[in-house]
Protein backbone atom coordinates (compact mmCIF):
# COMPACT_ATOMS: atom_id res chain seq x y z
CA UNK A 1 0.00 0.00 0.00
CA UNK A 2 1.49 3.44 -0.85
CA UNK A 3 1.87 5.21 2.53
CA UNK A 4 2.78 8.35 0.72
CA UNK A 5 0.08 10.09 2.91
CA UNK A 6 0.38 8.36 5.96
CA UNK A 7 2.49 10.55 8.91
CA UNK A 8 5.30 9.78 10.38
CA UNK A 9 4.27 7.34 13.30
CA UNK A 10 2.20 5.11 10.73
CA UNK A 11 5.42 5.16 8.50
CA UNK A 12 7.34 3.98 11.11
CA UNK A 13 4.86 1.59 11.77
CA UNK A 14 5.02 -0.10 8.26
CA UNK A 15 8.12 0.24 8.31
CA UNK A 16 8.44 -2.38 11.50
CA UNK A 17 5.47 -4.50 10.04
CA UNK A 18 7.74 -5.06 6.76
CA UNK A 19 10.69 -5.49 8.97
CA UNK A 20 9.26 -8.58 10.40
CA UNK A 21 7.79 -9.66 7.35
CA UNK A 22 10.94 -9.80 5.69
CA UNK A 23 12.67 -11.41 8.33
CA UNK A 24 9.88 -13.59 9.27
CA UNK A 25 10.35 -12.95 12.84
CA UNK A 26 7.16 -13.08 15.22
CA UNK A 27 5.22 -10.33 16.49
CA UNK A 28 6.19 -11.05 20.06
CA UNK A 29 10.32 -11.38 19.68
CA UNK A 30 11.74 -8.96 21.86
CA UNK A 31 14.70 -7.66 19.00
CA UNK A 32 11.95 -5.93 16.40
CA UNK A 33 13.36 -2.39 16.53
CA UNK A 34 11.97 0.38 17.44
CA UNK A 35 12.97 2.60 15.59
CA UNK A 36 14.05 2.41 11.88
CA UNK A 37 16.72 3.73 12.50
CA UNK A 38 17.79 0.09 13.65
CA UNK A 39 15.83 -1.11 10.09
CA UNK A 40 18.12 0.91 8.48
CA UNK A 41 21.62 -0.24 10.24
CA UNK A 42 21.08 -3.16 8.34
CA UNK A 43 20.48 -1.45 5.49
CA UNK A 44 23.39 -1.08 2.97
CA UNK A 45 23.81 2.17 0.84
CA UNK A 46 25.82 2.09 -2.20
CA UNK A 47 27.86 4.78 -3.39
CA UNK A 48 29.21 4.98 -7.07
CA UNK A 49 33.08 7.01 -6.94
CA UNK A 50 35.55 6.72 -4.83
CA UNK A 51 36.71 10.75 -4.75
CA UNK A 52 36.78 12.91 -2.26
CA UNK A 53 32.31 13.04 -1.57
CA UNK A 54 32.31 9.28 -2.40
CA UNK A 55 34.23 8.75 0.77
CA UNK A 56 33.11 11.56 2.78
CA UNK A 57 29.70 10.64 2.42
CA UNK A 58 30.67 7.09 2.93
CA UNK A 59 32.63 7.30 6.09
CA UNK A 60 29.76 9.51 7.60
CA UNK A 61 27.02 6.74 7.02
CA UNK A 62 29.24 4.51 8.54
CA UNK A 63 29.54 6.43 11.76
CA UNK A 64 25.81 6.93 11.20
CA UNK A 65 25.41 2.93 11.73
CA UNK A 66 24.66 2.34 8.02
CA UNK A 67 26.79 -0.62 5.80
CA UNK A 68 28.67 1.02 3.08
CA UNK A 69 29.46 -0.74 0.02
CA UNK A 70 31.31 1.26 -2.50
CA UNK A 71 31.03 1.05 -6.62
CA UNK A 72 34.32 1.98 -8.69
CA UNK A 73 36.39 0.94 -11.74
CA UNK A 74 39.35 -0.36 -9.87
CA UNK A 75 38.01 -2.15 -7.12
CA UNK A 76 41.47 -3.04 -5.70
CA UNK A 77 43.10 0.50 -6.58
CA UNK A 78 41.21 3.06 -3.86
CA UNK A 79 42.73 2.32 -0.67
CA UNK A 80 41.47 5.31 1.00
CA UNK A 81 37.98 4.38 1.49
CA UNK A 82 36.86 4.39 4.92
CA UNK A 83 37.40 0.96 6.92
CA UNK A 84 34.71 -0.57 6.95
CA UNK A 85 33.29 -0.10 3.62
CA UNK A 86 33.24 -2.68 0.90
CA UNK A 87 34.81 -1.96 -2.74
CA UNK A 88 33.58 -4.18 -5.16
CA UNK A 89 33.29 -3.14 -9.26
CA UNK A 90 29.69 -1.01 -10.02
CA UNK A 91 27.83 -4.47 -11.56
CA UNK A 92 28.62 -6.27 -7.64
CA UNK A 93 27.80 -3.20 -5.73
CA UNK A 94 24.65 -2.31 -7.15
CA UNK A 95 23.03 -6.15 -6.39
CA UNK A 96 24.26 -4.71 -2.24
CA UNK A 97 21.17 -2.02 -1.84
CA UNK A 98 18.19 -0.53 -3.38
CA UNK A 99 19.52 2.54 -2.47
CA UNK A 100 22.68 4.23 -5.13
CA UNK A 101 24.65 7.28 -4.05
CA UNK A 102 25.87 8.35 -7.51
CA UNK A 103 29.23 10.52 -6.10
CA UNK A 104 30.61 11.00 -9.91
CA UNK A 105 30.60 13.70 -11.94
CA UNK A 106 28.24 14.47 -14.77
CA UNK A 107 30.67 13.35 -17.80
CA UNK A 108 31.53 10.25 -16.68
CA UNK A 109 27.65 9.49 -16.63
CA UNK A 110 27.77 7.47 -19.78
CA UNK A 111 28.80 4.27 -18.24
CA UNK A 112 25.54 3.99 -16.16
CA UNK A 113 23.44 3.57 -19.45
CA UNK A 114 24.60 -0.07 -19.55
CA UNK A 115 23.83 -0.88 -16.15
CA UNK A 116 20.09 0.19 -17.12
CA UNK A 117 18.86 -3.27 -16.95
CA UNK A 118 20.15 -3.66 -12.85
CA UNK A 119 19.48 -0.26 -12.00
CA UNK A 120 15.79 -1.16 -12.88
CA UNK A 121 13.91 0.12 -9.60
CA UNK A 122 16.74 1.57 -7.42
CA UNK A 123 16.59 4.70 -5.87
CA UNK A 124 19.87 6.72 -7.87
CA UNK A 125 20.86 9.98 -5.83
CA UNK A 126 22.10 12.46 -8.18
CA UNK A 127 25.01 14.47 -5.78
CA UNK A 128 26.89 16.72 -8.32
CA UNK A 129 27.28 20.04 -9.42
CA UNK A 130 28.34 21.93 -12.19
CA UNK A 131 30.98 24.87 -12.75
CA UNK A 132 29.07 27.34 -13.93
CA UNK A 133 25.06 28.04 -13.70
CA UNK A 134 23.11 26.52 -16.85
CA UNK A 135 25.26 25.13 -17.84
CA UNK A 136 23.71 22.13 -19.40
CA UNK A 137 20.75 22.85 -21.50
CA UNK A 138 19.13 20.34 -18.69
CA UNK A 139 20.06 19.55 -15.08
CA UNK A 140 22.34 17.32 -14.43
CA UNK A 141 19.54 15.01 -12.35
CA UNK A 142 17.34 14.92 -15.56
CA UNK A 143 20.01 13.99 -17.67
CA UNK A 144 20.68 11.44 -15.67
CA UNK A 145 16.71 9.99 -15.66
CA UNK A 146 17.06 9.71 -19.46
CA UNK A 147 20.27 7.78 -19.37
CA UNK A 148 18.92 5.06 -16.24
CA UNK A 149 15.10 4.76 -17.55
CA UNK A 150 14.11 2.00 -15.21
CA UNK A 151 15.85 3.79 -11.91
CA UNK A 152 14.26 6.29 -9.89
CA UNK A 153 16.15 9.58 -10.18
CA UNK A 154 16.48 12.04 -6.82
CA UNK A 155 18.08 15.13 -6.51
CA UNK A 156 19.76 15.90 -2.84
CA UNK A 157 23.36 16.59 -1.09
CA UNK A 158 24.91 18.98 -3.85
CA UNK A 159 25.22 21.64 -1.31
CA UNK A 160 27.14 19.69 1.29
CA UNK A 161 30.44 19.70 0.54
CA UNK A 162 32.79 16.71 1.35
CA UNK A 163 35.14 18.61 3.58
CA UNK A 164 31.86 19.84 5.51
CA UNK A 165 31.25 15.91 5.85
CA UNK A 166 34.35 14.73 6.58
CA UNK A 167 35.30 17.78 8.90
CA UNK A 168 31.58 18.19 10.61
CA UNK A 169 31.48 22.09 10.08
CA UNK A 170 28.35 21.12 8.68
CA UNK A 171 27.11 24.10 10.02
CA UNK A 172 26.51 26.52 7.21
CA UNK A 173 25.53 23.88 4.81
CA UNK A 174 23.18 21.68 7.15
CA UNK A 175 20.27 22.45 4.32
CA UNK A 176 19.92 19.36 1.62
CA UNK A 177 17.89 20.10 -1.42
CA UNK A 178 15.63 17.22 -2.18
CA UNK A 179 13.64 16.89 -5.30
CA UNK A 180 12.61 13.75 -8.05
CA UNK A 181 9.30 12.28 -9.05
CA UNK A 182 8.69 9.59 -6.56
CA UNK A 183 7.50 10.49 -3.29
CA UNK A 184 8.52 7.07 -1.81
CA UNK A 185 12.41 7.68 -3.30
CA UNK A 186 12.62 11.04 -2.01
CA UNK A 187 11.45 10.17 1.40
CA UNK A 188 13.87 7.15 1.63
CA UNK A 189 16.53 10.14 0.71
CA UNK A 190 15.03 12.51 2.79
CA UNK A 191 15.67 10.22 6.06
CA UNK A 192 19.14 9.19 5.48
CA UNK A 193 19.77 12.96 5.60
CA UNK A 194 18.14 13.55 8.70
CA UNK A 195 19.61 10.05 10.06
CA UNK A 196 23.41 12.30 9.14
CA UNK A 197 21.90 15.36 11.06
CA UNK A 198 20.94 17.46 8.07
CA UNK A 199 17.96 19.11 7.18
CA UNK A 200 15.60 18.09 3.93
CA UNK A 201 13.76 20.34 2.41
CA UNK A 202 11.45 19.01 -0.44
CA UNK A 203 11.87 20.46 -3.36
CA UNK A 204 8.83 18.51 -5.57
CA UNK A 205 9.84 17.43 -8.95
CA UNK A 206 12.45 16.56 -10.70
CA UNK A 207 12.06 19.60 -12.36
CA UNK A 208 13.70 21.74 -9.49
CA UNK A 209 16.73 19.91 -9.85
CA UNK A 210 18.15 22.89 -12.16
CA UNK A 211 18.18 25.62 -9.79
CA UNK A 212 19.20 23.24 -6.79
CA UNK A 213 21.87 22.78 -9.03
CA UNK A 214 22.67 26.43 -9.45
CA UNK A 215 22.17 27.31 -5.89
CA UNK A 216 25.63 26.40 -4.64
CA UNK A 217 27.04 28.33 -7.42
CA UNK A 218 25.06 31.80 -6.47
CA UNK A 219 26.88 33.97 -4.09
CA UNK A 220 25.66 35.44 -1.70
CA UNK A 221 22.24 36.03 -4.13
CA UNK A 222 20.21 37.57 -0.98
CA UNK A 223 22.68 40.29 0.01
CA UNK A 224 23.44 41.62 -3.60
CA UNK A 225 20.52 44.31 -3.60
CA UNK A 226 21.26 45.51 -0.20
CA UNK A 227 24.97 46.02 -1.09
CA UNK A 228 23.94 47.83 -4.14
CA UNK A 229 21.95 50.36 -2.76
CA UNK A 230 24.23 50.44 0.35
CA UNK A 231 27.26 51.58 -1.60
CA UNK A 232 25.55 53.61 -3.83
CA UNK A 233 24.39 55.73 -0.99
CA UNK A 234 27.82 55.45 0.45
CA UNK A 235 29.54 56.93 -2.52
CA UNK A 236 26.49 59.76 -2.82
CA UNK A 237 26.59 60.96 0.70
CA UNK A 238 30.29 61.05 0.92
CA UNK A 239 30.59 63.09 -2.52
CA UNK A 240 27.85 65.28 -1.05
CA UNK A 241 30.36 65.62 2.48
CA UNK A 242 33.42 66.33 0.11
CA UNK A 243 31.55 69.27 -1.74
CA UNK A 244 30.15 71.07 1.09
CA UNK A 245 32.91 70.29 3.46
CA UNK A 246 36.53 69.82 1.40
CA UNK A 247 35.37 71.85 -1.93
CA UNK A 248 33.40 74.45 -0.46
CA UNK A 249 36.63 75.64 1.72
CA UNK A 250 38.73 75.33 -0.91
CA UNK A 251 36.96 77.39 -3.33
CA UNK A 252 35.49 79.91 -1.00
CA UNK A 253 38.39 80.67 1.06
CA UNK A 254 41.52 78.73 -0.02
CA UNK A 255 40.99 76.42 3.20
CA UNK A 256 42.35 73.35 3.28
CA UNK A 257 40.31 70.90 5.39
CA UNK A 258 41.23 67.70 3.52
CA UNK A 259 41.96 65.99 6.72
CA UNK A 260 38.32 65.80 7.65
CA UNK A 261 38.22 62.77 5.04
CA UNK A 262 39.84 60.36 7.68
CA UNK A 263 36.95 60.96 10.69
CA UNK A 264 34.86 63.63 10.05
CA UNK A 265 32.96 62.76 6.41
CA UNK A 266 32.93 59.22 7.24
CA UNK A 267 31.34 59.83 10.60
CA UNK A 268 28.65 61.72 8.55
CA UNK A 269 28.64 59.42 6.21
CA UNK A 270 28.26 56.09 8.12
CA UNK A 271 25.40 57.56 10.14
CA UNK A 272 23.56 59.17 7.54
CA UNK A 273 23.28 55.93 5.37
CA UNK A 274 22.61 53.59 8.09
CA UNK A 275 19.67 55.90 9.04
CA UNK A 276 18.74 55.93 5.27
CA UNK A 277 18.71 51.98 4.53
CA UNK A 278 16.94 51.88 8.29
CA UNK A 279 14.31 53.66 6.76
CA UNK A 280 14.33 51.35 3.62
CA UNK A 281 13.81 49.06 5.38
CA UNK A 282 10.69 49.64 6.60
CA UNK A 283 9.08 51.54 3.35
CA UNK A 284 7.90 48.80 1.43
CA UNK A 285 5.83 47.68 4.47
CA UNK A 286 4.08 50.68 3.92
CA UNK A 287 4.16 50.19 0.53
CA UNK A 288 2.71 47.20 0.51
CA UNK A 289 -0.31 48.30 2.79
CA UNK A 290 -1.11 50.77 0.30
CA UNK A 291 -1.26 48.57 -2.19
CA UNK A 292 -3.66 46.26 -0.44
CA UNK A 293 -6.02 48.96 0.52
CA UNK A 294 -5.79 50.76 -3.26
CA UNK A 295 -6.28 46.93 -4.29
CA UNK A 296 -9.09 45.87 -1.67
CA UNK A 297 -7.68 42.69 -1.42
CA UNK A 298 -4.18 40.66 -0.13
CA UNK A 299 -4.24 38.08 -2.74
CA UNK A 300 -2.41 39.64 -5.53
CA UNK A 301 1.10 39.28 -5.95
CA UNK A 302 3.09 42.00 -5.24
CA UNK A 303 5.10 43.72 -8.36
CA UNK A 304 8.13 42.13 -8.76
CA UNK A 305 10.19 44.90 -7.39
CA UNK A 306 8.39 44.93 -4.27
CA UNK A 307 8.57 41.71 -3.42
CA UNK A 308 12.39 41.70 -3.92
CA UNK A 309 12.86 44.68 -1.96
CA UNK A 310 10.26 42.58 1.06
CA UNK A 311 12.49 39.85 0.78
CA UNK A 312 15.92 41.16 1.23
CA UNK A 313 14.81 43.84 3.99
CA UNK A 314 16.87 41.31 6.36
CA UNK A 315 20.22 42.02 5.09
CA UNK A 316 19.42 45.57 4.16
CA UNK A 317 18.46 45.98 8.04
CA UNK A 318 21.47 44.01 8.91
CA UNK A 319 24.31 46.46 6.54
CA UNK A 320 22.46 49.60 8.50
CA UNK A 321 23.14 48.23 11.83
CA UNK A 322 26.95 47.78 10.78
CA UNK A 323 27.19 51.62 9.37
CA UNK A 324 25.18 52.63 12.99
CA UNK A 325 28.23 50.09 14.73
CA UNK A 326 30.66 52.13 12.94
CA UNK A 327 29.23 55.36 13.75
CA UNK A 328 29.20 54.60 17.06
CA UNK A 329 32.87 53.71 17.10
CA UNK A 330 33.61 56.95 14.86
CA UNK A 331 31.76 58.99 17.72
CA UNK A 332 33.51 57.47 21.07
CA UNK A 333 37.30 58.69 19.36
CA UNK A 334 36.32 62.32 18.89
CA UNK A 335 37.61 63.56 22.07
CA UNK A 336 41.52 62.32 21.47
CA UNK A 337 41.12 63.35 18.02
CA UNK A 338 43.52 66.21 17.77
CA UNK A 339 41.30 68.57 15.45
CA UNK A 340 38.82 68.25 18.05
CA UNK A 341 41.39 69.23 21.24
CA UNK A 342 42.51 72.04 19.50
CA UNK A 343 39.29 73.28 18.58
CA UNK A 344 37.88 72.88 22.16
CA UNK A 345 41.53 74.32 23.73
CA UNK A 346 40.24 77.33 22.10
CA UNK A 347 37.02 77.28 22.87
CA UNK A 348 38.52 77.24 26.72
CA UNK A 349 40.82 80.23 25.95
CA UNK A 350 38.33 82.23 24.71
CA UNK A 351 36.09 81.39 27.99
CA UNK A 352 38.68 83.16 29.88
CA UNK A 353 38.98 86.17 27.82
CA UNK A 354 35.44 86.53 26.71
CA UNK A 355 33.51 84.22 29.33
CA UNK A 356 30.29 82.55 27.73
CA UNK A 357 27.28 82.06 30.21
CA UNK A 358 26.47 78.23 30.81
CA UNK A 359 23.21 77.72 28.33
CA UNK A 360 20.99 75.13 29.85
CA UNK A 361 19.34 74.66 26.16
CA UNK A 362 22.89 73.66 24.73
CA UNK A 363 22.90 71.53 27.76
CA UNK A 364 19.40 70.05 27.07
CA UNK A 365 20.10 69.69 23.03
CA UNK A 366 23.40 67.92 23.62
CA UNK A 367 23.02 65.26 26.15
CA UNK A 368 19.35 64.35 24.49
CA UNK A 369 20.55 64.09 21.01
CA UNK A 370 23.21 61.66 22.50
CA UNK A 371 20.80 59.67 24.37
CA UNK A 372 18.46 59.49 21.75
CA UNK A 373 21.37 57.86 19.18
CA UNK A 374 22.49 55.33 21.86
CA UNK A 375 18.76 54.59 22.97
CA UNK A 376 18.36 53.87 18.76
CA UNK A 377 21.15 51.96 19.08
CA UNK A 378 20.03 49.68 21.68
CA UNK A 379 17.01 48.85 19.80
CA UNK A 380 18.85 48.38 16.59
CA UNK A 381 21.26 46.14 18.37
CA UNK A 382 18.08 44.05 19.78
CA UNK A 383 16.91 43.99 16.18
CA UNK A 384 20.15 42.23 14.82
CA UNK A 385 20.26 39.93 17.67
CA UNK A 386 16.43 38.77 16.74
CA UNK A 387 17.83 38.07 13.33
CA UNK A 388 20.58 35.65 14.61
CA UNK A 389 18.90 31.88 13.26
CA UNK A 390 18.80 30.29 17.01
CA UNK A 391 17.29 33.40 18.41
CA UNK A 392 14.36 33.89 15.41
CA UNK A 393 13.73 30.16 15.98
CA UNK A 394 12.89 30.44 19.44
CA UNK A 395 10.17 32.77 19.14
CA UNK A 396 6.98 32.75 17.61
CA UNK A 397 6.10 34.56 14.72
CA UNK A 398 4.10 37.21 16.90
CA UNK A 399 6.80 37.77 19.13
CA UNK A 400 9.24 37.51 16.01
CA UNK A 401 7.26 40.48 14.28
CA UNK A 402 6.71 42.17 17.37
CA UNK A 403 10.54 42.77 17.63
CA UNK A 404 10.90 43.01 14.19
CA UNK A 405 8.11 45.53 13.01
CA UNK A 406 6.89 47.54 16.62
CA UNK A 407 10.38 47.76 17.98
CA UNK A 408 11.95 48.58 14.70
CA UNK A 409 9.66 51.94 13.88
CA UNK A 410 10.61 52.80 17.86
CA UNK A 411 14.66 52.37 16.33
CA UNK A 412 13.64 54.15 13.18
CA UNK A 413 11.80 56.55 15.60
CA UNK A 414 14.60 57.35 18.38
CA UNK A 415 17.77 57.66 15.31
CA UNK A 416 15.48 60.00 13.31
CA UNK A 417 15.09 61.87 16.38
CA UNK A 418 18.83 61.56 17.25
CA UNK A 419 19.20 63.26 14.25
CA UNK A 420 16.36 66.33 14.34
CA UNK A 421 17.57 67.20 17.76
CA UNK A 422 21.67 66.84 16.88
CA UNK A 423 20.40 69.20 13.78
CA UNK A 424 19.15 71.69 16.25
CA UNK A 425 19.31 74.83 15.23
CA UNK A 426 21.87 74.21 12.68
CA UNK A 427 18.69 73.94 10.83
CA UNK A 428 18.17 77.38 10.33
CA UNK A 429 22.23 78.62 11.11
CA UNK A 430 23.00 80.47 7.19
CA UNK A 431 26.67 79.35 7.42
CA UNK A 432 25.86 75.89 7.31
CA UNK A 433 24.24 76.10 3.79
CA UNK A 434 27.11 76.02 1.46
CA UNK A 435 26.59 76.93 -2.43
CA UNK A 436 22.60 77.33 -0.92
CA UNK A 437 23.11 73.23 -0.24
CA UNK A 438 21.50 71.78 3.06
CA UNK A 439 24.04 69.96 5.86
CA UNK A 440 24.32 66.60 5.20
CA UNK A 441 21.98 65.75 8.06
CA UNK A 442 19.16 67.65 6.51
CA UNK A 443 19.56 65.04 3.72
CA UNK A 444 19.41 62.19 5.70
CA UNK A 445 16.03 62.79 7.55
CA UNK A 446 14.40 62.89 3.86
CA UNK A 447 13.68 59.09 3.73
CA UNK A 448 13.35 58.88 7.15
CA UNK A 449 10.82 61.32 8.46
CA UNK A 450 8.44 60.74 4.80
CA UNK A 451 8.49 57.06 5.73
CA UNK A 452 7.36 57.87 9.57
CA UNK A 453 4.45 60.14 7.82
CA UNK A 454 3.26 57.43 6.13
CA UNK A 455 3.40 54.87 8.85
CA UNK A 456 1.52 57.63 11.14
CA UNK A 457 -1.14 57.55 7.91
CA UNK A 458 -1.70 53.79 7.84
CA UNK A 459 -2.30 53.81 11.64
CA UNK A 460 -4.97 56.10 11.40
CA UNK A 461 -7.92 53.93 12.97
CA UNK A 462 -10.24 53.86 9.87
CA UNK A 463 -7.48 53.01 7.51
CA UNK A 464 -5.48 50.98 10.17
CA UNK A 465 -9.32 48.50 10.35
CA UNK A 466 -9.63 48.38 6.51
CA UNK A 467 -6.01 47.33 6.24
CA UNK A 468 -6.29 44.67 9.02
CA UNK A 469 -9.40 43.51 7.48
CA UNK A 470 -7.96 43.24 4.28
CA UNK A 471 -4.73 41.05 5.69
CA UNK A 472 -7.46 38.82 7.34
CA UNK A 473 -8.76 37.90 4.01
CA UNK A 474 -11.03 40.64 3.26
CA UNK A 475 -11.40 41.55 -0.01
CA UNK A 476 -13.29 44.51 -1.79
CA UNK A 477 -15.21 42.82 -4.84
CA UNK A 478 -15.14 39.22 -3.03
CA UNK A 479 -15.96 36.44 -6.26
CA UNK A 480 -19.47 35.37 -4.71
C1 LIG B 1 19.07 44.94 12.34
C2 LIG B 1 17.89 44.41 11.58
C3 LIG B 1 17.70 43.02 11.47
C4 LIG B 1 16.59 42.52 10.76
N1 LIG B 1 16.41 41.16 10.69
C5 LIG B 1 15.34 40.67 10.01
C6 LIG B 1 15.10 39.28 9.94
O1 LIG B 1 15.83 38.49 10.52
N2 LIG B 1 14.03 38.82 9.22
C7 LIG B 1 13.18 39.69 8.59
O2 LIG B 1 12.23 39.26 7.96
N3 LIG B 1 13.39 41.03 8.62
C8 LIG B 1 14.43 41.52 9.32
N4 LIG B 1 14.62 42.87 9.38
C9 LIG B 1 13.76 43.76 8.59
C10 LIG B 1 12.47 44.23 9.30
O3 LIG B 1 12.70 44.42 10.68
C11 LIG B 1 11.37 43.20 9.17
O4 LIG B 1 11.21 42.83 7.84
C12 LIG B 1 10.04 43.72 9.70
O5 LIG B 1 9.17 42.65 9.86
C13 LIG B 1 9.40 44.74 8.79
O6 LIG B 1 8.21 45.10 9.46
P1 LIG B 1 7.07 45.92 8.66
O7 LIG B 1 6.05 46.30 9.65
O8 LIG B 1 7.71 46.94 7.80
O9 LIG B 1 6.51 44.92 7.62
P2 LIG B 1 5.87 43.47 7.84
O10 LIG B 1 5.40 43.34 9.22
O11 LIG B 1 6.80 42.46 7.34
O12 LIG B 1 4.73 43.55 6.80
C14 LIG B 1 3.73 44.49 6.92
C15 LIG B 1 2.60 43.84 6.21
O13 LIG B 1 2.94 43.69 4.82
C16 LIG B 1 2.46 42.43 4.38
N5 LIG B 1 3.60 41.65 3.87
C17 LIG B 1 4.84 41.59 4.37
N6 LIG B 1 5.62 40.82 3.60
C18 LIG B 1 4.83 40.38 2.59
C19 LIG B 1 5.04 39.56 1.45
N7 LIG B 1 6.29 39.04 1.14
N8 LIG B 1 3.99 39.28 0.65
C20 LIG B 1 2.78 39.79 0.94
N9 LIG B 1 2.48 40.58 2.00
C21 LIG B 1 3.51 40.88 2.79
C22 LIG B 1 1.89 41.69 5.53
O14 LIG B 1 0.48 41.73 5.40
C23 LIG B 1 2.34 42.45 6.75
O15 LIG B 1 1.37 42.50 7.75
C24 LIG B 1 15.71 43.41 10.11
C25 LIG B 1 15.90 44.80 10.21
C26 LIG B 1 16.98 45.29 10.95
C27 LIG B 1 17.18 46.76 11.06
N1 LIG C 1 33.65 17.41 -3.55
C1 LIG C 1 32.61 18.01 -2.99
O1 LIG C 1 32.72 18.72 -2.00
C2 LIG C 1 31.26 17.87 -3.59
C3 LIG C 1 31.08 17.10 -4.74
N2 LIG C 1 29.82 16.96 -5.23
C4 LIG C 1 29.59 16.14 -6.43
O2 LIG C 1 30.01 14.84 -6.18
C5 LIG C 1 30.49 14.23 -7.38
C6 LIG C 1 31.89 13.70 -7.14
O3 LIG C 1 32.67 14.78 -6.77
P1 LIG C 1 34.15 14.48 -6.18
O4 LIG C 1 34.08 13.33 -5.29
O5 LIG C 1 34.65 15.76 -5.63
O6 LIG C 1 34.95 14.10 -7.53
P2 LIG C 1 36.28 13.20 -7.64
O7 LIG C 1 36.83 13.51 -8.95
O8 LIG C 1 37.05 13.37 -6.41
O9 LIG C 1 35.70 11.71 -7.64
C7 LIG C 1 34.84 11.31 -8.65
C8 LIG C 1 34.90 9.79 -8.70
O10 LIG C 1 34.14 9.40 -9.82
C9 LIG C 1 34.69 8.16 -10.31
N3 LIG C 1 34.90 8.33 -11.73
C10 LIG C 1 35.72 9.23 -12.31
N4 LIG C 1 35.70 9.09 -13.64
C11 LIG C 1 34.84 8.05 -13.88
C12 LIG C 1 34.39 7.40 -15.07
N5 LIG C 1 34.82 7.79 -16.27
N6 LIG C 1 33.52 6.41 -14.94
C13 LIG C 1 33.08 6.01 -13.73
N7 LIG C 1 33.46 6.58 -12.56
C14 LIG C 1 34.33 7.58 -12.67
C15 LIG C 1 36.01 7.91 -9.63
O11 LIG C 1 35.83 6.88 -8.68
P3 LIG C 1 36.46 5.43 -8.96
O12 LIG C 1 37.84 5.66 -9.44
O13 LIG C 1 36.39 4.70 -7.68
O14 LIG C 1 35.59 4.81 -10.01
C16 LIG C 1 36.30 9.23 -8.93
O15 LIG C 1 36.96 9.06 -7.72
C17 LIG C 1 30.48 15.34 -8.44
O16 LIG C 1 29.32 15.24 -9.21
C18 LIG C 1 30.44 16.60 -7.61
O17 LIG C 1 29.78 17.67 -8.33
C19 LIG C 1 28.71 17.55 -4.63
C20 LIG C 1 28.87 18.31 -3.52
C21 LIG C 1 30.14 18.55 -2.95
C1 LIG D 1 25.90 54.83 20.51
C2 LIG D 1 24.97 55.54 19.93
C3 LIG D 1 25.19 56.89 19.29
C4 LIG D 1 25.92 57.95 19.71
C5 LIG D 1 26.74 58.11 21.00
C6 LIG D 1 25.78 58.98 18.70
C7 LIG D 1 26.38 60.21 18.77
C8 LIG D 1 26.39 61.11 17.75
C9 LIG D 1 27.19 62.32 17.72
C10 LIG D 1 28.13 62.76 18.82
C11 LIG D 1 26.95 62.93 16.55
C12 LIG D 1 27.58 64.21 16.05
C13 LIG D 1 28.83 63.71 15.29
C14 LIG D 1 29.65 64.86 14.81
O1 LIG D 1 29.22 66.00 15.00
O2 LIG D 1 30.74 64.58 14.26
C15 LIG D 1 25.99 62.12 15.84
C16 LIG D 1 25.50 62.43 14.59
C17 LIG D 1 24.60 61.65 13.92
N1 LIG D 1 24.10 60.42 14.30
FE1 LIG D 1 24.54 59.46 15.99
N2 LIG D 1 24.98 58.53 17.69
C18 LIG D 1 24.61 57.23 18.01
C19 LIG D 1 23.80 56.38 17.27
C20 LIG D 1 23.25 56.74 16.07
C21 LIG D 1 22.38 55.87 15.31
C22 LIG D 1 21.96 54.46 15.72
C23 LIG D 1 22.03 56.55 14.21
C24 LIG D 1 21.10 56.17 13.08
C25 LIG D 1 21.16 55.21 12.30
C26 LIG D 1 22.69 57.84 14.25
C27 LIG D 1 22.57 58.78 13.28
C28 LIG D 1 23.26 59.99 13.32
C29 LIG D 1 23.20 60.97 12.25
C30 LIG D 1 22.41 60.84 10.95
C31 LIG D 1 24.03 62.01 12.63
C32 LIG D 1 24.32 63.29 11.84
C33 LIG D 1 25.57 63.04 11.06
C34 LIG D 1 26.02 64.35 10.45
O3 LIG D 1 25.32 64.85 9.57
O4 LIG D 1 27.02 64.85 10.91
N3 LIG D 1 23.42 57.93 15.41
N4 LIG D 1 25.67 61.03 16.59
FE1 LIG E 1 36.60 12.74 -13.24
Amino acid sequence: MEDVNLDDTSRRKNAVAAYVLDNKMDNSSKDIPLYPTEIRKCESICIFGTGDFGRSFGSKMLQCGYNVVYGSRNPHASNLTPKGAKVLSHEEAIKESSIIILAIHREHYDFLEQLNSQLEGKVLVDVSNNLKMNQFENSNAEYLASLVTGAKVVKAFNTISAWALQSGTLDASRQVFVCGNDVKSKDVVMDIARAIGLTPLDQGSLLSANEIENYPLQLFPMWRLPMYICTGFTILIFLYCALTEVIYPFATSNENTLYLVAISIPNRVFPIVSLILLALVYLPGIIAAFLQLYRGTKYSRFPDWLDKWMLCRKQLGLVALAYAFLHAIYTFVIPIRYYVRWWSDQYTIKQVTTPIAFSSHYAWLSDSYVALGMLGFFFYILLGITSLPSVSNAVNWREFRFVQSKLGYLTLVLCTAHTLVYGGDRFIYGPFYKWFLPPAFVVSLIIPCSVLVLKFITIIPCLDSRITKIRQGWERNAKS
